[in-house]
């Protein structure tokens, strides 16, 4: 067979693996969701007065627990008291990401009665280490519907409602009302406050989780008079100093942790149990191997949703109230003029021209030990661009490229993906001498170099 046609026949087999994916991806889906149209209300859980021999046996190692047997509060029934309120008890995950898979795992494996899981997203292959649901062979396919499917196959007694879409002020109180636990497993600001007042409406406890980098942190809101997410904080942070796993990194076993950590808090509330974060912040340092847990300022009686007299009695926008959207897909910046921008094909003519210019890269330097164009990259992380030094650093890389030219040095600025570039581009031109330079920016920086121009080139 000639090279020809094998690589003919492997694109085919690549096209036919896809279609396959698309076609099992419907099917879970369909599969998963039978009795489960997000508009139609669940059935009530069933109150359960005694386990079967095989729920004796497959929860045995928990059910022996003295702690959980004296203690619970709801049920009481011989001595499977624990594992019967767990069994007869909902749990809604918001986020089926690094938070969301280890806490639903483990409620999962536990007994829980019910497993909501919502998420918008689908798998993508830079997901997967520390979304331990979900495989290779679930790239593509929507998050929730993984998830609940992996869970599945690890306890199929349970009851697995997953929910494909982004959790909004216009469908949110209606999914969370159905539950009796809510666990916060999301990554954006404004889902943060959407649940808080959600829960605080509906009276549920929100168990709320974050991990970044090496840290992470937990705590229970609207739990045992314990305060509210906006009793803590009243006004969101400004978007600019939010980090997400996609820009600053992420250990995968550190949302691992709290994520399990998530799922012990729902269990102990599920099984009537205290739990030991209302009121309180566990801070976990991963690179220290540090837990410290504070104590947070109680409920507060002026909070404008779980205070003496709320203000805000139904749902709002969100987005508006926190100036940023409420999932972290690349937000594209657009502060430059057209004439201010060259597109990644303009950029590779210049260099098969081999034109003479000064391309520079403002991203971190560990950025820069992944992938870099090879093309006389000078580093200029977007954190430095305010200072002297560097910017004199970068001046000599100017002089060393124009020497005795009296034409302008074309310098072109290029960055992950197009937004701290254009930042760059702005500042540059204030501290460069624009008689001898002229800054642009590459348009959508090296994601559309990767996608455009060289299908090799690595993304992150
Ligand atoms: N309002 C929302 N409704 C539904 N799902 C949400 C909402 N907000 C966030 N999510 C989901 O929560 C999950 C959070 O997961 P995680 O923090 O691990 O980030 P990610 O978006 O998967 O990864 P990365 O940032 O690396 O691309 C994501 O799958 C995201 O789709
Ligand atoms: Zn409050």
């Amino acid at each position: 067979m000639s090279s020809d046609e094998l690589s003919r026949l492997n694109d085919e087999l690549r096209e036919k693996e896809r279609e396959i994916k698309r076609l099992k991806n419907l099917l879970e889906q369909n599969h998963l969701s039978q009795n489960t149209n997000q508009a139609d209300p669940l059935n009530p859980l069933s109150q359960r007065k005694r386990l079967t021999n095989e729920e004796i046996s497959r929860y045995s190692r928990q059910l022996i627990l003295p702690e959980i047997g004296v203690q619970g509060k709801e049920f009481i029934y011989n001595n499977h008291i624990c594992q019967l309120s767990i069994s007869s008890k909902s749990v809604l995950i918001v986020g089926a990401g690094g938070l969301g898979c280890p806490s639903a795992v483990y409620l999962a494996a536990a007994g829980i009665g019910r497993l909501g899981i919502v998420d918008y997203d689908e798998v993508e292959l830079s997901n997967l280490h520390r979304q331990v649901l979900h495989s290779e062979a679930k790239v593509g396919v929507t998050k929730s519907v993984s998830a609940a499917e992996a869970c599945r196959s690890l306890n199929s007694k349970v009851e697995y409602v997953p929910y494909h879409l982004q959790l909004d002020s216009s469908n949110a109180i209606q999914i969370i009302q159905e539950y009796d636990i809510v666990l916060d497993a999301s990554d954006n600001v404004a889902t943060r406050y959407l649940l808080n007042d959600a829960c605080v409406l509906t009276k549920k406890p929100l168990i709320s989780g974050s991990a970044l980098r090496f840290e992470g942190q937990l705590t229970v809101y609207n739990y045992a008079n314990g305060p509210c997410y906006r009793c803590l904080f009243p006004k969101p942070p400004p978007p600019e100093t939010v980090t997400n796993c996609s820009d600053g990194g992420v250990l995968g076993v550190i949302p691992g942790i709290i994520g399990s950590l998530q799922a012990l808090e729902a269990l102990k509330i599920a099984a009537g149990q205290e739990s030991s974060f209302s009121g309180k912040l566990l801070m976990f340092d991963g690179m220290e191997g540090t837990f410290h847990k504070i104590k947070l300022r109680g409920r507060q009686p002026m909070c404008v949703v779980c205070g003496d007299n709320p203000s805000i009695t139904t749902l709002i926008d969100y987005q508006q109230f926190c100036g940023a959207r409420a999932d972290d897909k690349e937000k594209s910046l657009n502060v430059l003029s057209p004439e201010d921008r060259i597109s990644v094909q303009e950029y590779r003519d210049i260099l098969n021209a081999k034109k003479r210019h000064l391309l520079v890269d403002v991203r971190t330097s560990v950025e820069m030990e992944i992938c870099k164009l090879p093309t006389s990259v000078h580093n200029l992380p977007i954190a430095d661009i305010n200072k002297t030094d560097k910017i004199n650093e970068l001046k000599e890389a100017i002089h060393s490229v124009t020497s005795d030219s009296m034409d302008k040095l074309p310098v072109f600025v290029v960055c992950r993906r197009g937004n701290d570039s254009q930042t760059a581009v702005k500042q540059l031109r204030t501290c460069l001498d624009g008689g001898r330079v002229e800054v642009k920016d590459i348009r959508g920086g090296l994601h559309a170099w990767a996608k455009s121009i060289d299908k090799d080139f690595p993304t992150y």
